[in-house]
């Protein structure tokens, strides 16, 4: 089922950042360009992976979850919620910190309430620091968690709760090796 995912993640250019073996993909950099037979493939995946029973919003982060989201909300019905990396002064907007394997940065979330069930779903986790800092954010809310799902995980950093991953991908300094899938 993730034949096109496999096969292009394995073709993957590595680059540095600082001592990150960075993966460069489409669907984790929008570079060259997103295939919709690849869109669809993890949309699919990922509706199939997720419970969604009872969820009422897609929570996702800036940038590379927002077309992640907009598959499965077109595919769901459910409405998104996109995690911006600049604030809005919008009544209720949580702030939080975020650290990557390669960034530090800060996040805003707006559109939860108390009482909502939510899924959040992302590119890839990898550090887990972006997905630690959302998971506080929507809990701070009094909102609920439903499932979380990405795309590509590397590393096997604790985020506090049940991951799904679709791939889970080693990185060296020359090349992306698959070494499980969901399915
Ligand atoms: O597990 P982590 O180490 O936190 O890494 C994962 C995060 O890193 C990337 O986001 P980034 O902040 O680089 O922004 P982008 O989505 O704009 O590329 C990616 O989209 C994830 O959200
Ligand atoms: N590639 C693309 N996006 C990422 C990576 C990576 O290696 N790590 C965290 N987000």
């Amino acid at each position: 089922m993730l034949e096109r995912l496999i096969q292009s993640l394995e073709a993957s250019p590595i680059t540095k950042r600082g001592e990150y073996n960075y993966f460069i993909h489409p669907i984790t950099d929008g570079v060259p360009l997103l295939e919709p037979d690849l869109l669809r493939e993890i949309g699919c995946a990922m509706v199939r992976c997720l419970d969604l029973e009872g969820v009422d919003k897609i929570v996702v982060c800036e940038a590379m979850g927002i077309h992640i989201g907009v598959g499965l909300s077109l595919m769901t019905d459910i409405p998104l919620v996109v995690v911006r990396k600049r604030p809005y002064g919008l009544p209720g907007e949580v702030a939080v910190h975020q650290t990557t394997g390669y960034s530090k940065g800060e996040l805003y979330l707006n559109g939860i309430e108390a009482g909502d069930r939510v899924v959040i779903v992302d590119d890839v986790c990898s550090t887990g620091g972006t997905m630690r800092a959302l998971i506080g954010a929507i809990e701070s809310t009094g909102a609920e968690i439903a499932d979380i799902c990405v795309v590509v995980g590397r590393g096997d950093e604790e985020i506090g709760r049940p991951l799904k991953v679709l791939v889970k991908i080693e990185v060296s300094e020359t090349r992306v090796r698959v070494v499980d899938t969901c399915f």
